[in-house]
């Protein structure tokens, strides 16, 4: 990452507190951490991660987007992600819609499959910039890896928490399957002049598990039962990790996939971190493409009697994970935008059009 020495988050912007669970005690199974993670899933579905052991794997990620983003635009657009509903691949700037309107993103991020590394020297699902192919074994590889550890750690505790089979989760989640389980590193340019900047709109991930690594303010959640986007505040050597639309499904709404966004940290007079570039990096768990997106009521009572507590809401899609996972991104690029039905076509489980 080109940056090193950041401004401190501004004292006078207000933030969302995300309780910090300690992967080394999830891993001894501490019942009391357990249960404040499962609490925090079911709350607001986004807490702090440390003790997690992969920043210095993130750092590698970082050093591997830092060069990819400065080359040529012409040679990173030959691995554009496109407008078919794919996303591996590179993603230039104002590709994407952030809301209804129609306004550009202000992001550049690259994607890469976790098919493509695990075979890697193989191809499994596309081709990518040369940086990407040289920090492949020594960066992408090892990171993927580490994150899909701890992913599998929190769903294997989800799983039992759900009252599911033994290997419920998990198999919907297996390395073989092909899925949209990608790791991705996001370049926001600077822009301190600017009135608040949306760079990456009001979304829900769509998939099982998000881990997240960020060094800048920006991110934004919209805590529920409330109007107005509260910032989360980065802290050094704390992942941010949270549920996606996935496992919301799976479990009939027990746990809670949440609205969020990035913007550009403002704070009058100009949130001195405004003048950075952003960087953040995250690993995305996704179900594999054929698994079918619904609440696995079957499977077990508690999440049927969840279901059965809210009529109100659909946890049958009647899609496939692959499915709804191109539905998505299709539906967010510029370019297949008719009008305001595109971004709606977009949207996952949590979205209110006040929310746009
Ligand atoms: O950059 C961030 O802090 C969050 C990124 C994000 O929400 C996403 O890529 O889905
Ligand atoms: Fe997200």
């Amino acid at each position: 990452m080109p940056s090193i020495h950041f401004p401190e988050f501004p004292q006078d912007v207000p933030t969302h507190p995300l309780l910090v669970v300690d992967y080394s005690l999830l891993l001894a199974r501490d019942q009391t951490e357990i249960d404040r993670l499962w609490g925090a899933a079911q709350a607001l579905g986004f807490w702090y991660l440390k003790n997690h052991g992969a920043d210095d794997l993130a750092e590698g990620m970082f050093r591997m987007a830092a060069e990819t983003m400065l080359l040529p635009m012409e040679e990173k657009l030959q691995y554009e992600q496109g407008d078919g509903g794919n996303s591996f691949g590179y993603k230039a700037a104002g590709a994407n819609a952030v809301d209804a309107t129609g306004q550009p993103d202000t992001v550049e991020f690259i994607n890469i499959a976790k098919d493509d590394a695990l075979a890697w020297p193989k191809q499994a699902r596309r081709a990518y910039p040369s940086t990407v192919n040289a920090n492949m074994p020594t960066a992408v590889t090892p990171f993927m890896k580490k994150s899909i550890e701890i992913n599998n750690t929190l769903l294997q505790i989800f799983n039992d928490k759900l009252g599911l089979p033994h290997d419920a989760l998990q198999k919907r989640h297996t390395l073989q399957d092909y899925s949209g389980s990608e790791t991705r590193v996001i370049k926001n340019p600077p822009s301190p002049h600017a009135p608040l900047k949306v760079a990456i709109g009001a979304h829900t991930d769509f998939g099982t598990l998000s881990f997240l690594h960020n060094r800048l303010g920006g991110l934004q959640v919209l805590v529920p039962g409330s109007e107005d986007w509260q910032y989360v505040k980065p802290i050094p050597g704390h992942a941010i990790c949270n549920i996606g639309d996935a496992l919301a499904l799976f479990s009939g709404g027990i746990l809670r996939s949440n609205l969020h966004r990035v913007v550009q940290v403002v704070s009058p007079p100009p949130g001195a971190q405004s003048s950075f570039e952003r960087w953040s990096l995250v690993y995305f768990t996704r179900p594999g493409n054929d698994v079918q997106l619904r609440a696995l009521v079957e499977d077990s009572e508690v999440i049927a009697d969840a279901v059965k507590r809210t009529p109100d809401k659909n946890f049958e899609t009647g899609c496939t994970s692959l499915e709804w996972f191109t539905r998505r991104i299709k539906n967010q690029r510029m370019k297949n935008r008719t009008g305001p039905e595109t971004w709606m076509n977009s949207r996952g489980t949590e979205h209110k059009v006040a929310a746009a």
